[in-house]
């Protein structure tokens, strides 16, 4: 039998998120080709008649889920969210995350923080032992950005990370600008075993706006492989 493409995988995860999704919810829509699945399938939801709110962490989510007819709300109007569906560039069996590849991180850490749960939809191929085969994108005020990357250069020292930190491009003259005009620093660190210190240490660089290390935020992970779906964490509610 031909293995399920890892676009078909994605849709399966998206499926398998959406059955927890409840007439009335308020719900955070995810960035990506894999929350771009759930945002497809939640609109059928929606034409067949239930009734959710959505808030998206992008203006590519939102503009999806605006022409599929899905209700939209900002975090101003709706400061409390009941679940947040998203994906990830990477996750490991503790449920800590590296996202960005999209470049939504910020409105994507904020959207997630916002929820009582927030669920990550995957793909098998994004499961790691240890982070940071992805590079980690790191946000980053344009101003002194340059300075910036120094203190990053610094931080990755101090913890033996090494590896080349990259200005996203959107052109070959032209950086990627976030949707709230910040550029990105994609960083190659290769592993990074202490998570949790090195997202505490690029949080206290000033022109750091957020990093793509998700901890303490996912509660349940829905992985697609060959054989189905698994869930890993707890649906109904706290994580691991
Ligand atoms: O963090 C993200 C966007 O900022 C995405 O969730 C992440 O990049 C995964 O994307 P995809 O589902 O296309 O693999």
């Amino acid at each position: 039998m031909t293995p399920p493409s890892a676009d078909a995988m994605k849709r399966a995860a998206a499926a398998a998120a959406l059955e927890s999704v409840a007439h009335g919810m308020r719900l955070g829509l995810g960035t990506g080709s894999t929350a771009a699945h759930f945002v497809d399938l939640l609109g059928a939801r929606v034409r067949e008649g239930l009734e959710v709110v959505g808030v998206p962490t992008s203006e590519r989510t939102r503009l999806q889920a605006e022409k599929l007819g899905i209700k939209l709300s900002t975090l101003d109007e709706t400061p409390e969210l009941d679940l947040t569906i998203d994906g990830a560039d990477e996750f490991d069996a503790s449920l800590r995350l590296v996202k960005g590849g999209g470049g939504a991180l910020l409105r994507e850490k904020i959207v997630a923080a916002a929820s009582k749960r927030m669920f990550v939809i995957a793909d098998a191929t994004k499961e790691v032992a240890t982070l940071g085969a992805f590079p980690l994108p790191v946000e980053i005020d344009r101003f002194g950005a340059r300075s910036t990357r120094l203190h990053i250069e610094r931080v990755a020292r101090g913890l033996g990370l090494e590896g080349p930190i990259t200005l996203r491009m959107a052109a070959p003259d032209a950086p990627y600008l976030t949707d709230g005009g910040h550029y990105i620093y994609d960083c190659a660190f290769s592993a990074i075993d202490e998570p949790e210190t090195l997202a505490q240490r690029l949080e206290s660089i000033p022109g750091v706006v957020d990093h793509g290390l998700f901890i303490g935020l996912a509660t349940a992970i829905f992985v697609a492989g060959a054989s189905g779906v698994r869930i890993i964490g707890d649906v109904t509610g706290g994580g691991l």
